[in-house]
């Protein structure tokens, strides 16, 4: 049995708050009472259409976003309950990596400076003793453990394509040694051809240095290639989860089911067709189970209760008719 790293228990968050306010306009939450693990050494892809929770369940993880409720165990402790002193000498232990590598470079400073930046500032918030000589090791490890050189370091991030900047900011994430990456949408933004080399950069990066990652997509191709498990959200909940061939070749959720059926062709984004899903009967529902509005099989109990998600040997689905 493998050993959990990161489990997320009860997950709610409602943005502008979950308070009074937001309940009387009925604001749907971004996380509706989510929970999740994710073991040493694996990678939990987290797919699903735009706004049904990806990035925020994401950032919660790492307390980059505070849940209205629910807990967040790192290593068995709840990071959730943590005061901001402890999580942020906890924070080099866990990272996150962005869709918009551009975005998260600061572009009036060199690569060499970026890099060195998230040693210095952890030398100065912990009083660990990094030389400079000892930070400029550790990146020239890091280049190499990316495929960048030395004349990298003297570029600005306008200077670098966006395959090479994504480079950096996976360095940069590793600069401090974390177990978990949270990779939000990392190659969405690239050429096709560069996005598989990034993708199998992620996942030499996973063999060697025994990373677990969080991966965030839309595109089930790139899912299918990096992750072990995944967890397929609508509305704010997961409704299947499981190991990435059973939940790709024999879906269980009839959302799931309709994802797949809108890649047609494996070489289109899934993105790219998500915004056009191919049943849409509906509202979601807010009483009965979500995709009630939209499900092919739906029948009448759909839209009187909802179903939890449940099931057994790792293989999880929140639906009164599952289809395997
Ligand atoms: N900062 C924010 N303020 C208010 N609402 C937000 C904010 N961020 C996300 N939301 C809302 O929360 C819901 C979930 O958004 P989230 O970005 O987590 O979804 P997603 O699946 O990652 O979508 P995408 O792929 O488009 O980023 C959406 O309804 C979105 O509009």
């Amino acid at each position: 049995m493998s050993e959990v790293l990161l489990e997320a228990r009860d997950l709610t968050k409602t943005y502008g708050g979950g308070g009074l306010l937001s309940r009387r306009r009925r604001a749907r939450p971004a996380l509706d009472h989510v929970s999740v693990s994710v073991s040493r050494g694996e990678t939990l892809g987290l797919v699903g259409e735009s706004g049904c929770g990806k990035s925020t369940l994401g950032r919660t993880l790492l307390r980059l976003h505070e849940p209205d409720s629910g807990e967040v165990f790192f290593e068995g402790r709840d990071i959730i309950a943590l005061s901001a002193g402890d999580m942020r000498r906890l924070r080099p232990e866990m990272q996150m990596v962005f869709q918009d590598s551009y975005a998260a470079l600061n572009p009036k400073r060199r690569i060499g400076a970026l890099l060195a930046e998230p040693m210095r500032v952890h030398r100065r918030r912990a009083g660990a003793a990094w030389t400079p000589a000892e930070i400029a090791e550790r990146i020239d490890e890091l280049l190499d453990l990316v495929g960048l050189n030395r004349t990298h370091l003297q570029r600005y991030a306008h200077e670098m394509s966006g395959g090479q900047r994504q480079r950096v900011n996976i360095a940069r994430a590793l600069m401090l040694s974390p177990k978990l990456i949270v990779a939000d949408e990392p190659v969405s933004a690239l050429d096709v051809s560069i996005q598989a080399q990034v993708v199998n950069l992620l996942v030499d990066l996973q063999q060697r240095l025994g990373l677990t990652y969080v991966f965030v997509s839309h595109d089930l191709g790139v899912v299918r290639q990096i992750a072990d498990r995944v967890a397929v959200m609508y509305g704010g909940v997961i409704v299947e989860l499981g190991d990435t061939d059973t939940v790709l070749h024999r879906p269980a959720h009839p959302y799931t089911a309709a994802l797949l059926d809108a890649v047609l062709d494996p070489h289109l984004p899934f993105r790219r067709r998500a915004s056009a899903p191919p049943v849409v009967t509906g509202a979601d529902s807010d009483i009965g189970c979500r995709y009630a509005g939209r499900c092919a099989n739906v029948a009448p109990l759909c839209r009187q209760r909802r179903p939890e998600l449940g099931g057994q040997d790792g293989r999880m689905v929140a639906c009164h008719f599952p289809l395997a």
